[in-house]
C-alpha cells in the first residue's frame, strides 16, 4: 500500500497537551520536535517528556517521527539514546549537511537497537537539508543509508544560510526544492517540502502547496492543524482525476488485448507513462480511502 506523507505536523516536544492530542487532527505524520522549538533550558525535560509520551499514548495509525538535535550539539547523543528506545517510526535529522552525518546517525541507531534487542533497521531516518552545503550534497545524503525514508527542505534555516529571506512566490527556494526532489526520486525515497510559517495567510499557503505539488513533492511539513485540510485537499486526487485515471487504465487494457501499444482517448494519445501516472493517482486515492462516486 502506498504510504501517504502529505502532511507532517510539527509538535513542540515541550508541550504536554499538544503531545497528547497531536494525532487527532488527521495529519499523515506527526513530527515531535526536540530541536528548534525547544529552548536550550528545556532540552532535557522535553526529551524525558517525549520519551514518556511515546511510551504512553496510542497514536493509532498516525506515523510518529521525532526531530532530534544534531549529533554536533550537546543534546544529540542523549536524544538518540532516549528516542530510539521510545520506538517512533523514524527520527528526523535536522540540518543534515553530508552523507557522513547520515552514516553517523545510522551507526548510532544500530548500536542502540542492538543494545536493547530491537530488530536492526526498525527505526527509519528522515533527513532535513537546511543549508547550501546540504542542498549541494542532497544526492549523496539521500543515498547514504537504507534507513532513509525521505528527505526534506528546512527553508527557514536555508534562507538564513543563503543570506536572504522567504518570499511569497518562493523564487529563492526553487533550486533547492528541485535538487532535493531529484535526489529523493533518484534514491527512491520521499520528498517533503518545508513549513509555511504564517498560519493566518491561507491564500499564500494554498499557493505554496499547489506549487510544491506541481514540482513533484510527496507532501509538506506543517506547523498548525489548520494547515492540514488545505494540503490534503490539494494532494488528494479529485473525483475527476480518479474517473479519468480509471478510463485511461480501462482503455489501455483494451488496447493491450487488441495488441496495440498507443491508443487515443478523447483525442489525446495514451501511452505507457500516462498509464503509469493514472495508476499512481489510483494508488494515492486508495491510500487516502477516496472512492469513485
Ligand atoms: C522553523 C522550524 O523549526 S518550524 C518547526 C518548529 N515549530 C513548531 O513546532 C511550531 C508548532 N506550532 C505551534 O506551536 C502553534 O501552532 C503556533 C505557535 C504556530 C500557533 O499557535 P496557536 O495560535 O495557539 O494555534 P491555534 O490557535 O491554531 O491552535 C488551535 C489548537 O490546535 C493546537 N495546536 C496548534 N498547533 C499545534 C501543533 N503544531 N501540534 C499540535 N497541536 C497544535 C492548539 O494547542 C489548540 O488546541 P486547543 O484548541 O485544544 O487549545
Ligand atoms: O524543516 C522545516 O520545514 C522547518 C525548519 O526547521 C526550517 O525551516 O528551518
Ligand atoms: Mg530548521
Amino acid at each position: 500500500m502506498q504510504k501517504l506523507r502529505r502532511t507532517m505536523l510539527f509538535v513542540p516536544g515541550n508541550n504536554p497537551g499538544m503531545l497528547r492530542d497531536a494525532h487527532i487532527y488527521g495529519a499523515d505524520s506527526i513530527m515531535i520536535d526536540l530541536e528548534d522549538s525547544v529552548s536550550i533550558k528545556e532540552k532535557d525535560a522535553a526529551r524525558l517528556l517525549v520519551y514518556h509520551a511515546l511510551r504512553t499514548f496510542d497514536y493509532g495509525e498516525t506515523e510518529v517521527i521525532v526531530r532530534v538535535n544534531g549529533l554536533n550539539t550537546p543534546f544529540g547523543r542523549e536524544d538518540y539514546e532516549a528516542i530510539v528506545r521510545a520506538r517512533p517510526q523514524a527520527i528526523r535529522m535536522p540540518k543534515t549537511e553530508t552523507p557522513q552525518d547520515v552514516v553517523e546517525a545510522d551507526q548510532l541507531i544500530t548500536e542502540i537497537e542492538k543494545a536493547v534487542g530491537m530488530e536492526q533497521g526498525t527505526i527509519k531516518i528522515f533527513a532535513a537539508v537546511e543549508s547550501a552545503k546540504g542542498v549541494l550534497n542532497a544526492q549523496h545524503i539521500a543515498a547514504a543509508s537504507s534507513r532513509l525514508i525521505g528527505i526534506a527542505l528546512g527553508a527557514e534555516d536555508f534562507v538564513t544560510d543563503l543570506k536572504t529571506t522567504r518570499s511569497l512566490d518562493g523564487i529563492e527556494l526553487l533550486t533547492a526544492r528541485s535538487l532535493i526532489l531529484f535526489a529523493a526520486r533518484a534514491a527512491g525515497i520521499d520528498a517533503v517540502d518545508t513549513v509555511f510559517s504564517n498560519v493566518n495567510d491561507e491564500e499564500g499557503f494554498r499557493n505554496e502547496v499547489k506549487l510544491i505539488k506541481q514540482l513533484g513533492f510527496d507532501g509538506k511539513s506543517i506547523i498548525n492543524p489548520r494547515q492540514i485540510g488545505i494540503v490534503h485537499e490539494i494532494f488528494t486526487p479529485s473525483q475527476e482525476e480518479i474517473a479519468k485515471s480509471v478510463r485511461i487504465i480501462e482503455a489501455s487494457a483494451e488496447a493491450e488485448e487488441k495488441g496495440s501499444g498507443v491508443i487515443s482517448l478523447d483525442g489525446r494519445m495514451i501511452d505507457k507513462p500516462i498509464v503509469e501516472r493514472a495508476r499512481r493517482v489510483l494508488a494515492l486515492a486508495a491510500a487516502a480511502k477516496v472512492k469513485l462516486k
